[in-house]
């Protein structure tokens, strides 16, 4: 396979390393800008408290890079809330932001109601379900922001170090959403990992974005940017390596679903309906042969939260 590139749209120069900055740069470069790390977390009681605690002690009390972290609990059953909170973190369930805006289920929609019980300039997310991964990722995703004032959003890629080695972005990432830019957005394809969790934002440009309540937050996030402030507002930054846990294939196929409508939704086509109906097959009851189960998949979007404010 040929690893010559046809056209890179400029990826190189907008492609960082998160040394590229040190923490004093940055706490220099911050100003009076303010940042928020928001989290959401499904019941990652397991893992969250890592998160916030090794956060809050590196980028809030050592230095003061860090404004508030927000864990945005979304709808868990676990003891997510409780396990969020006492690592330091103000925790706000997701349903019962603005109780007047309604709720889906969702990390998009956990997203966009942050933006209401927010205050930084910056927001940075992170997953809650890490367990490979550093601090540096907070500073590595602000360095773009903080010190260019064109870029609107940075996306953090890595290693995800796995059964098949290395250099895999992950199954949807390389089975749908790679596709997907390749056939619909090729000036995108430059982003090592278009799905990446971790990525940060201004707030005013966020905030300013139809965001869909699922998976497809980030894809919708990327695409917006481009279309509205083009390629050069976006930036990624290398940070390492990160680990996560996995969900299972058929869970993966209502997030490209979620995915593949929120695109679909933003090419010349247009879907209106509030679910897509996923049919998928699982072993029949005894074991013998396969019965096919249908999921509706919400693909809801909400719009622009600056219009809620
Ligand atoms: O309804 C939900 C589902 C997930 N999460 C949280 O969102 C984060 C990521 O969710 P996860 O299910 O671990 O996603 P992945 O399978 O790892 O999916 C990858 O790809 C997705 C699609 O772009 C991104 O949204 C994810 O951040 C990215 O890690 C975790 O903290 C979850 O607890 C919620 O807050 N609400
Ligand atoms: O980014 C992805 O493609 C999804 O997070 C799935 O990742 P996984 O295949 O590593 O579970």
């Amino acid at each position: 396979m040929s690893e010559q590139k046809r056209d890179d749209f400029g990826w190189a120069a907008r492609t960082h390393t998160w040394r590229d900055w040190t923490l004093a740069d940055l706490l220099a470069a911050k100003g009076t800008t303010t940042v928020s790390l928001v989290v959401p977390a499904r019941n990652e009681a397991a893992t969250v408290g890592a998160v916030v605690t090794r956060c809050r002690e590196v980028l809030m009390e050592t230095a003061a890079l860090v404004d508030e972290i927000v864990v945005i609990d979304s709808d868990s059953t676990d003891a997510t809330y409780d396990v969020a909170t006492d690592a330091g973190a103000v925790v706000h369930r997701a349903s019962e932001i603005r109780p007047d805006l309604g709720t889906f289920r969702g990390k998009g929609e956990a997203m966009w109601k942050s933006l209401f019980v927010t205050r930084g300039d910056v927001v940075v997310f992170m997953d809650a379900d890490l367990v490979d991964w550093d601090t540096h990722f907070v500073p590595g995703l602000l360095g773009p922001l903080l010190t260019d004032p064109e870029v609107q959003l940075v996306k953090g890629f890595y290693a995800r170090p796995g059964d098949s080695g290395p250099y895999e972005g992950g199954r949807v990432t390389e089975l749908t959403a790679r596709p997907l830019i390749a056939l619909l957005f090729p000036p995108l394809a430059g982003l090592v990992q278009p799905l990446a969790g971790e990525w940060a934002v201004r707030r005013d440009h966020f905030s300013h974005l139809s965001v869909p309540t699922g998976y497809a937050v980030e894809i919708a996030s990327l695409i917006d940017t481009w279309r509205t402030r083009g390629l050069d507002a976006i930036a990624q930054v290398d940070l390492g390596r990160r680990a996560h846990s996995h969900q299972n294939l058929l869970d993966l196929g209502a997030m490209s679903t979620q995915i593949l409508t929120a695109a679909w939704a933003r090419s010349t086509h247009s879907h209106h309906a509030d679910a897509v109906p996923l049919t998928q097959f699982v072993p029949a009851a005894g074991g013998e042969g396969f019965v096919p189960r249908i999921d509706e998949v919400l693909v809801v979007e909400r719009p622009p939260a600056a219009d809620l404010l």
